[in-house]
């Protein structure tokens, strides 16, 4: 409610990105944005990295007037109504809208949801910085982290930062494939609802809880995801709009088939999307090797120690390891990306094949990423810096193994005292 006692707004949102995840995540929200006209716009701006795309005879959308004259994405997804590149044969709701401008996608979008790989960050916000709304608010659904030669940071904290906007993270065991085909999963959202829009509209959600981390109860400023005052001056959202807390982004995202865990922990959920991805390429690297689910246990075992080592080391603020533990954005996402993943899938036939990894994104790909390359070379780069590689074995002997220098065969000395 506002102060004159009605909300007159409804949230707008966008989704950044049309990948495989982007567009399923497009996709769900769009049908939450058709359930919710109280809450929501119907229409789902999506924005599309523009390219042309060839229909082939086989294709049912094929048109013999036009042939194999190469075509725009968006225009196919807006015609078809489905991303025929990055997700095909899903169908896509009418109120997804595909959009290859960012300024025009992102234009007074009260929402904004990030879900592209994680190496285009830098570029995306370049060009957004200036064109999104002061009191936008981020949910990133982007894995992996942004390193510069002195620090690291989430993606959430480096959107926010950019763009003047608080940024939250969502993740999980979600393969993109299965959720758009509706296939029961979880997932976690970390949001940390920002001090300035408690005030209005009534404060928590249904269940009196607002999600505010408990490092960041009773700030008065807003406090970053390290649990340290923010540089960013936050601009309230308007209180015309309805109060934008855990239970409007569990509507938003919840689906019968995607249930939602909301939580605070913006470090957990993001360190555990993303230095899983450098785990999953050590299990299918052992898996092309030869060797079976032992192994790979004790890769995930290993993994896991130093991803909550490397939480406690560089976040030790506001980090809450029960997120590795108890959520999907933990444990889950740890084995489904080690048994079922493409960053598994992948390493493993490279092995097979005796290639390098990076060809085989290359050739077998279709213009996916796999994100646990570029992680791997930006962990281990911040850790070099430092002297610290050493105290993550494993993150190590993957880009030694990415590098082509150290043998899948030799992991196992390498624990050896
Ligand atoms: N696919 C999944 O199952 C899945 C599930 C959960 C999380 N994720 C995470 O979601 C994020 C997005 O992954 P995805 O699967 O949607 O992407 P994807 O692997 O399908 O990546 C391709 C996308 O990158 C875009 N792109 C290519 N060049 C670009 C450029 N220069 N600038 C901007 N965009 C460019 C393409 O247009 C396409 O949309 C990743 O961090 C990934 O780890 C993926
Ligand atoms: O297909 P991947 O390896 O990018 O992983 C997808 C998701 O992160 C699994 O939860």
């Amino acid at each position: 409610m506002t102060a004159a006692g009605s909300v007159q707004q409804k949230h707008k949102v966008t989704v950044i990105g049309s990948g495989n995840w982007g567009t399923t995540v497009a996709k769900l929200v769009a049908e939450s944005t058709a359930e919710h006209p109280d809450l929501f716009e119907t229409d789902v701006q999506m924005w599309v990295y523009e390219e042309q795309v060839t229909l082939g005879e086989d294709s049912p959308h094929y048109d013999a007037s036009i042939g194999s004259t190469p075509q725009k994405l968006t225009s196919i997804i807006n015609t078809y109504h489905e991303n025929v590149k990055y997700l095909p044969k899903i169908a896509l709701p009418h109120n997804v809208v595909a959009n290859p401008s960012l300024p025009d996608a992102v234009k007074d979008s009260s929402i904004l949801i990030f879900n592209f790989p994680h190496e285009f960050i830098g570029n995306i916000c370049k060009q957004l910085k200036g064109n999104v709304a002061p009191y936008a608010r981020g949910i990133s659904c982007i894995k992996g982290v942004s390193v510069t030669d002195d620090a690291i940071e989430l993606i959430s904290e480096y959107i926010g930062d950019t763009l003047g906007i608080y940024c939250g993270a969502l993740s999980g065991a979600n393969i993109a494939s299965e959720i758009a085909n509706e296939m029961w999963c979880e997932t976690t959202i970390a949001y940390n609802t920002p001090a300035c829009d408690l005030h209005q509209n009534g404060n928590g959600d249904s269940n009196g809880f607002a999600g505010i981390h408990p490092v960041h109860k009773n700030a008065l400023i807003h406090l970053n995801a390290r649990g340290q005052p923010s540089s960013t001056q936050l601009t309230p959202v308007p209180a015309s709009y309805p109060t934008l807390n855990h239970d409007v982004f569990y509507k938003l995202f919840s689906r019968p088939y995607f249930t939602v865990s909301m939580v605070s922990d913006v470090v957990g959920v993001s360190l555990g999307g993303a230095l899983k991805n450098i785990v999953a390429l050590a299990c299918g690297f052992v898996e092309g090797h030869g060797w079976n689910m032992t192994a790979k246990t004790a890769v995930m075992r290993r993994g896991m120690l130093e991803i909550i080592a490397f939480a406690r080391e560089f976040f030790p603020e506001t980090i809450e390891e029960k997120t590795f533990w108890e959520e999907s954005a933990g444990w889950g996402d740890m084995i489904v990306s080690c048994t079922a993943a493409r960053n598994w899938r992948y390493s493993k036939m490279a092995v097979e094949r005796g290639v390098s990894l990076q060809e085989i994104e290359r050739t077998e790909l279709n213009g996916q990423k796999l994100q646990g390359i570029s992680t791997t070379r930006e962990v281990i780069k911040f850790l070099r810096a430092r002297g610290f590689e050493d105290k993550y074995p494993l993150f190590k002997v993957v880009d030694g193994i990415l590098d082509q220098k150290v043998k899948v065969e030799d992991i196992p000395s390498l624990f050896r005292k």
